[in-house]
């Protein structure tokens, strides 16, 4: 049985989860759902990755963007879980949550974010910019992200609610802003485009062009997010999504995200789709009698195999 992990926020329960192998608690928090009871600890099918920065609402600076990434990297990897939920740890010290409120405008440099200690006109030390790189293999990898909005989702944090597949929102704490052009920033990808298909182009452009803030019920009603709950329900709202996902078939659970992606992820999303139906016609024997033909230096004989109709 491992060991009952700190209680990183206030809507974790500790005796539901174990900290994962390899990630200490830093900008993140990385940890499998488990149930522990008298015959010992099994793990269940999802896990939870939450920002833990909340003196600055959750804001990412690199390290906390190659941490993340490794985290969903790694989720993406372990082949019994379902389901990624992400979220923010706190709340602050003076009581506020936040989900994320995007990149650390502190460490902001001329050409992106710097790592600490990077000298901002050495050539080797370049800004970074790589959220995008974790928004693609959100996009990429075939397990199911739900974002629990548990507060502040504003700028890049506002973006990785939208990239997730699903998201859920504390009635009285989620608070939505999209305040990239009040920085000078623009999330011209993922994060307006997707916006845009979730509540429309009209209101996309409003979110925007005005970074006004909205509540868990405007963006319920807009089609932002799938639900607005409760705050304290929130987190085992996630987990009851992530269950419900867990009892569907892999393989249709990946093929529908990839193709609900392929439309708008181009040939990248193509290629994702076109990989997990080549797996699937690895798995055929028709596929297994031309790769044995070659194995056996001979003609592969297809006559089993009809040209279906
Ligand atoms: C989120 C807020 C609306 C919350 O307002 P509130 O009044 O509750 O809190 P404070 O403003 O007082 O904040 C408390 C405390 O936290 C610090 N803080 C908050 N957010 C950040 C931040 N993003 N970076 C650094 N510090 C932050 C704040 O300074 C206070 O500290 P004190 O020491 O003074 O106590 C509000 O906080 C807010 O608007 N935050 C900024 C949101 C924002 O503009 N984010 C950046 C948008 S740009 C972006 O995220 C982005 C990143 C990328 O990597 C991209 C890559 C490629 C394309 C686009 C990208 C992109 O757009």
């Amino acid at each position: 049985m491992s060991d009952i992990p700190a209680q990183v926020s206030d809507l974790m329960d500790p005796t539901q989860w174990r900290a994962i192998d390899g990630f200490p608690d830093a900008d993140i928090t990385y940890h499998r759902w488990v149930a522990r009871g008298p015959e010992g600890e099994r793990d269940l099918p999802a896990v939870r990755i939450g920002f833990n920065r909340p003196e600055v609402r959750n804001a990412f600076r690199p390290q906390t963007v190659d941490e993340l990434y490794r985290a969903v990297d790694h989720a993406r990897q372990t082949v019994d879980v379902a389901a990624i939920i992400l979220t923010g740890n706190g709340p602050a010290a003076d009581g506020v949550h936040a989900f994320c409120s995007g990149g650390d405008q502190r460490i902001r440099g001329k050409d992106g974010y710097l790592y600490e200690g990077s000298a901002q006109d050495a050539p080797a030390y370049g800004g970074r910019l790589h959220i995008l790189e974790v928004q693609r293999l959100m996009r990429t990898s075939p397990k199911v992200t739900i974002a629990a909005v548990n507060g502040w989702a504003a700028g890049g944090g506002h973006s990785l609610h939208v990239v997730s597949d699903l998201s859920i929102a504390s009635r009285e704490h989620a608070r939505f802003k999209q305040t990239d052009a009040n920085v000078g920033s623009f999330d011209a990808g993922y994060g307006s485009a997707l916006l845009a298909r979730q509540v429309g182009d009209k209101r996309a452009r409003e979110i925007f062009f005005l970074a006004r803030e909205y509540s868990a019920d405007d963006a319920a009603a807009w089609g932002a997010v799938n639900e607005a709950v409760p705050h304290a329900e929130l987190e085992a709202k996630a987990l009851e999504y992530a269950a419900l996902v867990a009892t569907k078939s892999p393989q249709a659970i990946r093929m529908l995200k990839f193709a609900f992606n392929l439309a708008d992820d181009g040939l990248a999303g193509q290629q994702v789709f076109a990989g997990e139906a080549t797996r699937m016609a690895y798995m055929t024997e028709e596929a297994q009698e031309g790769r044995d033909a070659f194995l056996e230096r001979r003609e592969p004989d297809w006559t089993r195999f009809p040209y279906a109709y």
